[in-house]
């Protein structure tokens, strides 16, 4: 288990992470959102030892993971950490940097685990390439690859699909989380994407002007949104007497005391999203078929 008791930390006079504790088990999925500067990042790279805290203490089972003042090397043996910035080696192929750290005593049992390994992060077609010759987002999948190679008992991963493409991610996301839990590894994933946390994810932490605002379930989160950061991370909302209520949670009916105003139609695939005006105030709705502008329309809350 990961514990994670009252930490308190700053770069320089800043503080960025005030009295921060929570504990997360093996095999367990936690996303950490926030704002862009809330200090997901900051929370990982103190989880991973590299700065010495101001405060507090971190734990994985009975170890104390201690920072740059105590440790020459960065970065406990059974945990790994996937940075924004992933560092490869680029003259040499994806194989080779998936393999850098695996053992070459038993050549055959190597191979057949880099060959898992790029099935995971489908990138079996790729195997003898450069890495310098890949996209960015190839070179993340190199980089996911090599944190799993051989088998941390906890990943740290920040935005790990931020320079993947669509056509893959849900794929590659499916297949990543899916490995971690057979193998019962525990992941604390840094994003700003809900796709990455309401399919995957175990617990969500809040982080909020230097503090966890939240620490729970996404299904009671996005059920019970707090406040308009949680649930704007989840959806376009509204607020209707004094209650969230998503925009897919509104819809177009006969007659209602909600009448509103169309201003603009959004369409999004699936839907048209329409903004409205309902009572001086923007709401946001989705209709199957494309609204005019001023048309009128009352609308109900369906939760
Ligand atoms: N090395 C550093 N020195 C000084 N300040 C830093 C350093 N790294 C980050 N910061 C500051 O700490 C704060 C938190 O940064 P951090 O990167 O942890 O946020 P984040 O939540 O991960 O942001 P994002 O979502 O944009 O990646 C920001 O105000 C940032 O400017």
């Amino acid at each position: 288990m990961l514990q994670v008791k009252n930490i308190t930390f700053s770069y320089k006079k800043t503080p960025i992470l005030k009295d921060l504790s929570f504990k997360v088990i093996a095999g367990e999925h936690v996303s950490i959102i926030g704002e862009s500067g809330s200090g997901k990042s900051t929370l990982l790279k103190l989880l991973y030892g590299t700065y010495d805290l101001n405060d507090g203490q971190i734990f994985w089972k009975d170890e104390e993971i201690l920072g740059p003042k105590y440790n020459l090397v960065i970065g406990p043996e059974y945990m790994k950490y996937v940075a924004q910035e992933f560092d490869l080696m680029p003259f040499i192929t994806v194989s080779e940097n998936i393999g850098a750290f695996l053992s070459n005593f038993y050549p055959k049992e190597k191979q057949n685990r880099i060959d898992e390994l790029l099935e995971v992060v489908e990138l079996k077609a790729f195997k003898n390439i450069l890495v310098k010759e890949l996209s960015g987002g190839q070179k993340q999948r190199v980089a996911l690859a090599r944190a799993i190679a051989k088998q941390p008992e906890i990943i740290l991963l920040d935005e790990p699909f931020s320079h993947i493409d669509n056509f893959k991610k849900q794929s590659l996301r499916r297949s990543l989380f899916k490995y971690l839990k057979e193998k019962n590894i525990a992941c604390i994933v840094a994003t700003h994407d809900k796709d990455d946390v309401l399919p995957f994810s175990n617990r969500m932490i809040v982080l909020h002007a230097t503090s966890i605002m939240e620490n729970d379930t996404p299904q009671q989160l996005y059920k019970t949104p707090q406040n308009k950061l949680i649930a704007s991370f989840f959806d376009e909302f509204n607020i209707i007497n004094d209650d969230f209520v998503y925009a897919h949670q509104l819809k177009v009916v006969d007659k209602s005391d909600l009448k509103a105003s169309v201003i603009q139609s959004y369409f999004k695939g699936y839907c048209y999203l329409i903004e409205a005006n309902l009572n001086g105030d923007a709401v946001f709705f989705e209709s199957a078929i494309e609204l005019k502008q001023n048309q009128k329309v009352y609308l109900s809350i369906s939760k």
